[in-house]
């Protein structure tokens, strides 16, 4: 089976690539546990997206795909963006996180709860000119935490169309709309250049 390699250590996104690029065997930082911690300092989704899949594609010296990815909420200025995973600490905690952001939003009426995920991913292979791909999906976030499924901010981002969270939806349903979803759409419309 052809193998695809992708610079995260999030086993959420790993149980969606899984899915997301059937046929295919994923393999992941997990799989590499002697390479060090890849520091996340860009300033972009894109930055990051880059530093993460070309510094695995340098030390294994294959192609490697990233995401970084996010919430972007419109009263918050587009906060918590690039600092999604550690919005409230290091521990990189998913319940605090979404507290965090429940009650930044307290007084904010669901008209203005206005938000969206955004996602970047990025193909690097050596000697090649790194690529980025995006996706986003847009949604709500809700007043409380509803749904088990997913990961991270899935229980308080609302999808009015659906009337659930998305982590009330399958694994299938969300991975028909997410911004993950979205961005994997971009990069297989180009997968001959990747030889995939
Ligand atoms: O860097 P890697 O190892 O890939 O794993 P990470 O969890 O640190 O991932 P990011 O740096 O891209 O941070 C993204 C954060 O944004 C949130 N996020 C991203 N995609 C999401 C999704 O599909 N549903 C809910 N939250 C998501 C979640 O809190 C993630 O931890
Ligand atoms: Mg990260």
């Amino acid at each position: 089976m052809k193998e695809i390699v992708i610079a995260t250590q999030n086993k959420g996104k790993i149980a969606e690539f899984k899915q997301l690029f059937h046929g295919f065997e994923i393999r992941s930082l997990l799989d590499y546990p002697t390479i060090p911690d890849i520091v996340e300092d860009g300033e972009t989704f894109a930055e990051n997206a880059a530093k993460k899949a070309e510094t695995l594609a340098l030390h294994i010296n294959q192609m490697v795909i990233a995401d970084d990815s996010g919430l972007q909420v419109d009263a918050l200025d587009g906060r918590p963006g690039v600092y999604s995973a550690r919005y409230a600490g290091e521990s990189k905690n998913d319940k605090n996180n979404m507290e965090k952001v429940l009650m930044e939003l307290k007084d904010v009426p669901s008209e203005d709860r206005t938000a969206r995920f955004i996602c970047l991913i990025a193909v690097a292979s050596p000697n090649q000119e790194t690529k980025l791909y995006k996706g986003t999906c847009e949604g709500m976030i809700a007043t409380e935490a509803r749904g088990a499924n997913g990961f991270g901010y899935d229980p308080i981002f609302y999808i009015p169309e659906l009337d659930r969270t998305m982590a009330q939806l399958t694994a299938e349903e969300k991975n028909k709309r997410s911004h993950r979803a979205n961005a994997l759409k971009e990069l297989l419309a180009h997968q001959r250049e990747w030889g995939l």
